[in-house]
């Protein structure tokens, strides 16, 4: 498949070569992984690498129907006088006439990437016309190769798909809506190891492009050719979805892009940038809707947990060193971790509430900040120890309406549930009103810092910031439920556990000792 991106069948020569030899092999148009810059390689069968060429200082002639002369420019300063030397010229044979056209059209896109400043923004000589994709404003550079490093093994794709209730809602979501795929034209929206277009094209879709940013592409394309009856009906695309362009617009979009508390990653808003770049109108969107689930709860358990481990730094004597003075800023620390593990429903206190995100109407700039009002009654006295979250999402298909849930007590999902732990809990009555507010704001490691503020509206308020980035994967067996009223771990038995000696193998009676998840350098 020649894309705009790739081209496999090209013959190139070095002009200024004294025995220029023509050779055969792929153009391939990409941003340098070092310095982020477009570049054109030219590629010898067997990945070796003949010619690169730094698009920010490129122009292209065109010698013949299918030939183009690339000249890359470098500026010199010859007596102070700025000159310029052509320093290669490199001839490129297209094989048609269209190859040759959607070659030039795809140097002068990759060339305009160069331009890094804002659109609209005023140079000394001008003002800038082109700007860096969607993707590349908002992200920092450092975090998104880390993603799509992450995203680009097969493990943790193997991670997602053997999450069986995952998996298994999209395949049934997909097949119990067939109307909604057969003869229709489908975007699979990061499209990871290609399993959403596998699916879609066994429920008949006429054509799926697969958009997908990472390396994982080239699994993706060995598992479509090895499943030729669907794989025929599947092109698969790199690039991020901000950037790639497709010959036809989509009459549904499938995507899997729920992060932790459903926005973690951010790619929410990649999915409603695609929508509007590539859906039609009155389009579908698999999923259709998403909901953040609210509700306080009671753990004295965690509470407990969390703050044993900033004890370490309780220590006078530690080999001679006094460790307190630092015992704050660990206790602070450990309390802006969102702690994600499984827990049991009846830790919750009152009604949950839910904040919607339509992703068939929303802006993506509803997306950098969110912010939700908190209101609930609590159905007993206890001491509150902070917020849970999870969410859910809707496939609203034409023929079955289909929810997957992440919610405590449904079969358990790799995002588990999100709890925020307040480190001066609230104690409340029954029947007593909580109020507060949920504040997510997003930054440029593709995450959020989250603000929560919980009061009883009389006296007391607690709040807290979180980095939903770093959370604390408190992950073992199924938390033991112990009721309410025996759950006998005062914070006073905390402070009688203070001493060195105490804290030797660093956990407390009753505890589970927990499992830190493949701490990845990137985490769902
Ligand atoms: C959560 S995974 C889902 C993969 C696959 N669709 C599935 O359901 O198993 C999200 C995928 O989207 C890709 N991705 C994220 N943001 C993207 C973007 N802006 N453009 C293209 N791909 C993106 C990631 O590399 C990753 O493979």
């Amino acid at each position: 498949m020649a894309s705009a991106d790739m081209f496999p069948n090209v013959s190139f020569s070095d002009v200024n070569a004294a025995a220029s030899q023509e050779a055969a092999g792929k153009a391939v148009f990409g941003l340098d992984p070092a310095s982020g810059a477009p570049r054109l390689s030219l590629v010898r069968p067997g990945a070796e690498q003949a010619f690169q060429i730094d698009l920010s200082d490129a122009q292209i002639f065109k010698l013949g129907l299918m030939e183009w002369l690339c000249v890359s420019g470098e500026t010199e300063a010859k007596a102070g006088v700025e000159e310029k030397l052509f320093s290669r010229a490199i001839k490129v044979v297209l094989r048609t006439e269209a190859e040759s056209k959607a070659f030039s059209l795809a140097f002068q896109r990759w060339k305009q990437q160069t331009i890094s400043g804002k659109a609209g923004e005023s140079l000394e000589n001008g003002s800038i016309v082109a700007c860096k994709s969607k993707f590349d404003t908002k992200i920092e550079a450092s975090s998104a190769q880390m993603y799509f490093h992450y995203y680009g093994q097969l493990l943790h794709q193997q991670n997602m798909l053997q999450d069986f209730v995952r998996t298994g809602t999209y395949y049934a979501a997909v097949m119990e809506n067939r109307a909604d795929f057969e003869g229709k034209v489908v975007v699979d929206v990061g499209a990871g190891s290609g399993i959403l277009s596998l699916f879609a094209a066994q429920a008949g879709a006429k054509h799926v492009y697969a958009v997908e940013a990472s390396e994982m592409v080239e699994h993706a394309q060995r598992l479509i050719s090895g499943n030729p009856s669907f794989g025929q009906r599947i092109t698969i695309i790199k690039g991020k979805v901000e950037e790639v362009e497709l010959p036809e617009k989509a009459d549904i979009l499938i995507s899997e892009p729920m992060g932790t508390l459903l926005v973690n990653e951010r790619m929410l808003e990649s999915y409603v940038i695609a929508r509007d770049r590539f859906l039609a109108p009155d389009g579908k969107m698999f999923p259709t809707t998403g909901r953040i689930h609210m509700a306080p709860f009671s753990d004295e358990y965690l509470y407990v947990e969390m703050a044993n481990k900033s004890l370490f730094w309780q220590q006078h004597n530690f080999f001679g060193v006094d460790l307190t003075p630092l015992h704050g800023s660990a206790f602070d620390g450990y309390f802006s971790q969102p702690v994600v593990d499984a827990f049991d429903p009846r830790l919750l206190i009152s009604q949950s509430t839910h904040h919607t995100l339509d992703f068939t109407s929303m802006k993506e700039e509803d997306l950098y900040e969110i912010d939700i009002p908190l209101s609930f009654v609590s159905s007993v006295g206890t001491r509150v120890h902070g917020l849970a979250c999870w969410f859910d999402v809707l496939f609203n298909g034409s023929t079955v309406q289909r929810w997957l849930t992440t919610a405590p007590g449904s079969p358990t999902t790799h995002w588990y549930q999100l709890r925020c732990v307040l480190a001066q809990p609230l104690y409340v009555m029954a029947g007593q009103e909580i109020t507060g507010r949920l504040h997510l704001v997003a930054h440029s490691a593709q995450s959020y810092t989250i603000y929560l503020t919980m009061s009883d509206g009389i006296l007391q308020t607690s709040t807290a910031k979180l980095e939903l980035k770093e959370p604390y994967y408190r992950l073992s067996q199924p938390q033991a439920y112990m009721p309410q009223d025996q759950q006998q771990l005062p914070l006073s038995s905390l402070q009688a556990q203070g001493s060195g000696q105490q804290m030797q193998d660093g956990l407390s009676p009753g505890i589970t000792v927990e499992q830190e998840r493949d701490s990845a350098a990137f985490t769902r």
